[in-house]
């Protein structure tokens, strides 16, 4: 059910080449937080840069814009109403990028869907959508436009949690009873990559299903899937394709929980500590610094 030994999950991990820039190891646009969730965003953006990603740009609230900012300073900060009208994203071998959007959105919020169907409408480039954002998915607009890029051949995924995927299987009626059933179906209704999150967290691109149990319980905590939201928009926009993205960000991040655990208790760990231990997730995979490919 899991064909990702540690030999093939080894070889996917991001080396930056010697030759690397900002640019070429990737540009992640993270359109995220909101007035409600400024921290949200910040989460997902470290996550971002931990898990490699050259170029960090957070859209975000203007209310929630000194929070990004004085959080680090070398992220890219800037406010989504410039966003809503700016240049589109583009990408390409020399210069990946995708976006992520919707951690720390609003769910009942508009704006969450006009930001949301900006991203799904002109990035040129993968698409993560998760947190608040998969509420607006879940509409018969959301769906169109995913089905539209699926047609185009652009990539999108999205992170429901299990309330999060009753809703984008609510609008069509599909049964939610069994996870692994629920993650392929909501895949091949909408045209996208499903990482349906839980316990044991299912991922599937409506032909074959990816079991992740290697998570703990140290992650049921407010802000763990903004860390993997972030993880996983990372790896996209370093031109991972999206199953493998999908699968080494989960694994990173569970492996991540547990060596943070062991030093903290799986009472003590935050979602800050799964951040700080994602290095060590790193090098414990066998990465080795000099090796670039
Ligand atoms: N620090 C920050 O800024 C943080 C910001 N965050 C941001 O907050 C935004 C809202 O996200 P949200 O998940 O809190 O709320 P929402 O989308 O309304 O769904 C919650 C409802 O769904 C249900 N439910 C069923 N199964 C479930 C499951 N397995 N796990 C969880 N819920 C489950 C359950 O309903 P029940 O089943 O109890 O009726 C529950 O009431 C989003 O943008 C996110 O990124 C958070 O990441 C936290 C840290
Ligand atoms: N009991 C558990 N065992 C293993 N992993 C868990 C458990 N509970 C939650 N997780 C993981 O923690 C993360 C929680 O994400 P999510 O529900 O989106 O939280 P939030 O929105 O608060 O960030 C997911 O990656 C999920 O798989």
């Amino acid at each position: 059910m899991n064909p990702y030994e540690s030999h093939r999950l080894r070889g996917l991990l991001p080396y930056p080449d010697r030759e690397a820039n900002k640019y070429s190891r990737g540009h992640l646009v993270l359109v995220a937080g909101s007035a409600a969730y400024p921290g949200a965003a910040c989460l997902a953006a470290l996550a971002a840069q931990r898990m490699g990603a050259g170029y960090t740009e957070v859209v975000t609230d203007p209310s929630a814009l000194p929070i990004v900012q004085s959080f680090r300073p070398s992220l890219v900060v800037r406010s989504d109403e410039t966003w809503l009208d700016g240049e589109p994203l583009t990408a390409s071998p020399a210069r990946p990028g995708a976006c992520a959007v919707g951690s720390g959105f609003d769910p009942g919020d508009e704006r969450s869907k006009r930001l949301l169907f900006r991203a799904l409408d002109t990035a040129d480039a993968p698409v993560l959508v998760d947190g608040g954002a998969l509420a607006a998915l879940a509409t018969d607009e959301g769906r169109k436009r995913c089905r539209e890029r699926f047609v185009c051949g652009l990539p999108t995924v999205a992170t429901p949690h299990g309330g999060e995927a009753a809703r984008l299987a609510k609008l069509l009626g599909l049964p939610t009873d069994d996870a692994r059933s629920l993650a392929r179906s909501l895949s091949l209704a909408y045209g996208i990559v499903v990482v349906l999150k839980g316990p044991v967290t299912w991922i599937s691109d409506g032909e074959a299903e990816v079991c992740m149990d290697e998570g703990t319980p140290a992650l049921a905590k407010a802000g763990t899937g903004d860390v993997l939201a972030g993880m996983i928009g990372s790896l996209l926009a370093q031109a991972l394709a999206p199953v493998d993205a999908c699968v080494l960000a989960a694994t990173l991040h569970a492996h991540a929980a547990r060596f943070a655990s062991d030093d903290l208790t799986s009472v003590s760990v935050t979602p800050e500590d799964v951040l700080d231990y994602v290095p060590r997730a790193i090098a414990a995979m066998g990465f080795r610094d000099g090796a670039s490919r």
